[in-house]
């Protein structure tokens, strides 16, 4: 397969994605615009449970599109069930989307306001589906949590990966990031929001069941800075490409989609 020829530049970003990804103006693409006030409630929508005592993670890498943290997805040591999921779903990587210097760099927004950064820990329904590929084009084939980042003392844990950004810096490099535990980085409650969307960067497959946790994580500006020291470009290109406001901005919602609400 060809690298990708998509970006989040002025020529390739999110309003050119189209041309070569016509699902692009598909009926439950994401990110969304959540109204709080407008969601639905479900009684019948429990809790989420993550259990990921016993994840396994591989490494930590540059795609030339964000920083990714990849898990061994082999078996269920590590799942998300619950809510609105009727299997478990496999944690397979997890990875981040942010924006400029002061800039909000969320992909979801909550009543129109951004956040600075949002982190997606992907995982695939490894009950029905035999790879995360045969999952991510079936309409109930992944489940993506995404926890908001907003700006502000230092995040304890963050470090662990800011901390290793530089070994990453350019497209294509990876390195070893072994027992890293995600739940670290998870809020001190999971109530969300659930909605049914797709990938936020291209194939943009309408293949996602969104779980949004409403209570955003508290990181720092210095914390936020290190992940701009990453690049879109390889080392050998001569264009210096910062990686920054590498996010989708908010999709209609068309006939879709209440947004249901647990809490
Ligand atoms: N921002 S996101 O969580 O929606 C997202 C988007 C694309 C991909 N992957 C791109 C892809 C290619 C074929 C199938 O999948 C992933 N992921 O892999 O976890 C996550
Ligand atoms: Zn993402």
């Amino acid at each position: 397969m060809t690298g990708d020829h998509w970006g989040y530049g002025k020529e390739d970003g999110p309003s050119a994605w189209h041309r070569h990804y016509p699902v692009a103006k598909g009926s439950r693409q994401s990110p969304i615009d959540i109204i709080p006030d407008e969601a639905r409630r479900d009684s019948s929508l429990g809790p989420i449970f993550l259990k990921y005592d016993r994840c396994t993670s591989l490494s930590i890498a540059n795609n030339g599109h964000s920083v990714v943290v990849e898990f061994d997805d082999s078996d269920d040591r590590s799942v998300i069930q619950g809510g609105p999921l009727d299997n478990p779903y496999r944690l397979k990587q997890f990875h981040f989307h942010w924006g400029g210097k002061g800039c909000e760099g969320s992909e979801h927004t909550v009543a129109g306001v951004g956040y600075a950064s949002e982190l997606h820990l992907v995982h695939w329904n490894a009950v029905k589906y035999t790879t995360y590929e045969d999952a991510a084009t079936a309409p109930d084939g992944l489940a993506v949590l995404g926890i908001f980042l907003e700006q502000g003392d230092d995040h304890r844990w963050l470090h662990t990966i800011t901390d290793v950004l530089y070994m990453v810096k350019f497209k294509g490099s990876a390195t070893n990031f072994k027992g890293f535990n995600p739940k670290c980085l998870l809020p001190s409650n999971l109530h969300y929001w659930t909605y049914l969307g797709s990938l936020t960067t291209p194939p943009l497959h309408e293949s996602v069941i969104w779980i949004v946790l409403k209570e955003p994580i508290v990181v720092s500006e210095k914390q936020l800075g290190m992940f701009r020291i990453l690049q879109f470009s390889g080392e050998e290109e001569d264009q210096r490409m910062r990686m920054e406001n590498n996010f989708r901005p908010p999709q209609p919602l068309k006939e879709r989609i209440s947004v249901v609400v647990h809490d």
